[in-house]
């Protein structure tokens, strides 16, 4: 494991005496990729201004590599931080062209070195030619690939990002996030990402941060805030699921409506407890053999996929996404069988 890049401990910062980040701690080995997900107004964005040394803590620390940057003795200036940053509005400077907005914080360097600086990080985000253009000459996606450029130039420690993409079109943002990715690999940089979007955190992230309301509900791979999901709310937020009612009845299963449900549990919860089980998409599996057979409320074609809504009782649906050669219509049944590999349970009214 590489040494912690990034170091939050129970950092807490608002506004005008209201707490908006609620000890909140997290680390990120050098080189590795994160992305901060939550619903508008969690307080994603003010942790990364936090971060970056534009609003003071109230509360525990802040360490970018060896220096403790922000707490509540001291707080190191923005510039000092050795960070990029890269946001949702475009800000470039209108008056330089491409290569000049990159070669910005390269002031320093020699003339020559700068130039093949600028040349580099060009190429990296596929832009070269348009050293001589100005921003007002370039889509909205050219011009966050040269906000990119410019962040990634002087090769920061860290690289924050606040939704670079969200003014972008829903195919332009996927294909820049997956670029993004391969980009920040390239260049070796260790990344920290605020997103709305799931998808983009999961394809692009090493590291996934659920927030809801100030607190980080759960800091962890893509596969196990999917699949094992501290909370209800990291389980309803990162993807599509829905709750069945059962009860506790072995080490490796849960009597529900639908019968035995029955996979690895993580809990250690004693038979007859009642629980809710997590059941993904993938969890139910169309099986024209299968003799459960479920009327579909809903069913929203993506094209490759189909998910559908299979109603169990009056306040119970479960979701089953097939490939879309699995054509049932709306009200029909569709045959499902449970393909359960673990299961997630909650306790009944628990968080
Ligand atoms: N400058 C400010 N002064 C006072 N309150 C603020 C300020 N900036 C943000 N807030 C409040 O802090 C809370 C968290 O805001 P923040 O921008 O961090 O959320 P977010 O998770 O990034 O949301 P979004 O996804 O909508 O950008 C919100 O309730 C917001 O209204």
């Amino acid at each position: 494991m590489n040494k912690a890049l990034l170091s939050i401990e129970n950092l807490a910062c608002g506004y005008h005496q209201q707490a908006v980040v609620k000890d909140l701690s997290l680390s990120l080995a050098a080189g590795e990729i994160a992305c901060l997900l939550g619903p508008s107004g969690c307080g994603k964005t003010t942790t990364l201004r936090a971060i970056a040394g534009l609003e003071p803590v109230s509360g525990g620390s802040i360490r970018i590599g060896d220096h403790t940057v922000s707490s509540l003795q001291q707080q190191l200036p923005p510039e000092q931080r050795g960070l990029g940053m890269v946001f949702q509005e475009h800000a470039l400077f209108p008056h330089l062209t491409v290569a000049d907005n990159v070669a910005f914080g390269l002031r320093k360097l020699p003339a020559g070195q700068r130039d093949e600086r600028v040349r580099e990080c060009l190429a990296r985000v596929r832009l070269a030619g348009m050293e001589t253009r100005y921003p007002h000459e370039l889509s909205g996606g050219q011009q966050q690939r040269v906000a990119l450029a410019r962040a990634l130039a002087p090769r920061p420690a860290l690289l924050l990002l606040d939704e670079p993409f969200a003014s972008l079109d829903l195919d332009l943002r996927r294909q820049l996030a997956r670029e993004l990715g391969d980009i920040l690999r390239e260049e070796n940089v260790t990344a920290l990402m605020v997103t709305h979007d799931q998808e983009e955190a999961f394809a692009l992230a090493d590291k996934v941060g659920v927030m809801n309301n100030g607190e980080l509900e759960q800091w962890d791979t893509p596969y196990n805030i999917y699949h094992a999901p501290a909370t209800r709310f990291v389980a309803e937020f990162a993807g599509y699921g829905a709750f069945l009612r059962g009860e506790v009845t072995t080490a490796h299963s849960v009597l529900t409506s639908l019968g035995e449900v029955s996979g690895r549990r993580q809990d250690t919860l004693t038979p007859g407890t009642a629980v809710d089980v997590l059941l993904r998409p993938e969890d139910l599996v169309a099986d024209e053999t299968a003799t459960l057979a479920l009327p579909v409320t809903r069913r929203q074609f993506t094209g490759a996929t189909i998910l559908y809504h299979l109603r169990i009782s009056a306040n119970e649906t479960l979701l089953c996404q097939t490939d879309s050669h699995i054509n049932v219509l709306e009200g029909d049944a569709l045959h499902v069988r449970l393909g359960t590999k673990h299961l997630v349970t909650f306790l009944v009214n628990s968080e």
